[in-house]
């Protein structure tokens, strides 16, 4: 579609109110799985969180990488086991899970970012002690019980260390963060990067948290397309997650909306990342996109 020049000023003006709104704001993006595997579409989303930054906004990325995890899994003849969206992680795998995360996917975006010009820099939650975890139990609804399953070594947040992320933001960074905590006796724990982004959002009580995902948001029946809800309450939320309508790697994220929330985040929204600049029309344009999860 080709645009005139009288459209091109006005969807720059149409912007300006969105850009005034969140001059100097944080903004945590989770980017991650599925919305990560395509290098065009990962392209795209450097451009938004490089064009985020160049408005005034302190965006924050928080990044997962299952597939990849999963991948090279595979290639040392492992299978991938999940619990309620969680990866079950022995030893090994928390170890391949780390070198990933942390040696390659952390890498790569740090420096897709900084290709663009603006000033990233990778952590992990060992550096600076940035993410205190402990280990985690999966949930499993089984009607109206909740069955606790050990999972190995997936962690929960304890603890973010606001103040590093402080200090890099004041210092015109975008802190990069990849999804491995640090245990009490320095183990290592295996951290699902929606949690993270959450506890992250919470704790630098940010305007908003945007979770790329690899389909369009929420829908009461996700084979369904007529179904899709744009904006759930908590407690809608929470019943959905009760009964089954939200599941699989969907568990993750609502609840990563539900906690940012509860810990002080504004709005949280669940959105696109297959959709070409998704971020920016979410945060630039009236319409929005996908599924918001508010208070
Ligand atoms: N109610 C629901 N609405 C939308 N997606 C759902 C729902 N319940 C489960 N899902 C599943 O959750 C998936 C998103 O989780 P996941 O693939 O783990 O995301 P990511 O890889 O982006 O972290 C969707 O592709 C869909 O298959
Ligand atoms: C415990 C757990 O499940 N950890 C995740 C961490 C990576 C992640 O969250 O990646 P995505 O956001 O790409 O799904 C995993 O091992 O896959």
């Amino acid at each position: 579609m080709e645009f005139s020049s009288k459209d091109k000023a006005a969807i720059l003006v149409e912007a300006l109110p969105y850009i005034q709104k969140f001059f100097g704001k944080t903004i945590v993006i989770k980017y991650g799985g599925n919305a990560m595997v395509n290098n065009e579409l990962k392209a795209k989303v450097m451009e938004d969180i490089a064009l985020m930054k160049y408005v005034g906004i302190r965006p924050v990325v928080v990044h997962g990488g299952g597939p990849d995890i999963t991948g090279f899994l595979q290639k040392i003849g492992k299978k991938s086991e999940f619990v309620s969206g969680l990866r079950v992680t022995d030893e090994e795998t928390v170890q391949i899970a780390e070198m990933v995360l942390v040696g390659k996917v952390n890498t790569e975006i740090v420096s897709l970012l900084n290709h663009r010009g603006v000033k990233a820099v990778g952590l992990s939650g060992k550096d600076a002690e940035l993410i205190r975890a402990k280990k985690k139990l999966a949930e499993v609804y089984e009607g109206e019980t909740v069955r606790m399953v050990d999972i190995g070594f997936v962690g929960e947040v304890e603890k973010i260390n606001v103040d590093i992320l402080n200090d890099l933001l004041d210092q015109d960074y975008i802190p990069v963060i990849a999804p491995i905590g640090v245990g009490e006796n320095n183990e290592s724990y295996n951290i699902n990067a929606d949690y993270v982004a959450a506890e992250v959002a919470g704790a630098l009580h940010a305007e908003k948290l945007l979770l790329l995902t690899d389909i369009e948001g929420i829908y009461k029946d996700y084979h369904d397309k007529t179904t899709f809800v744009s904006t759930l309450t908590q407690d809608e939320a929470k019943e959905m997650i009760k009964d089954g309508t939200i599941a699989g790697g969907m568990i993750p994220k609502v609840e990563a909306c539900l906690c940012s929330l509860e810990a002080g985040a504004g709005k949280t929204h669940i959105i696109d990342g297959r959709l070409d600049h998704s971020l920016i029309l979410e945060v630039f344009t009236p319409q929005g996109i996908g599924t918001e999860v508010v208070r």
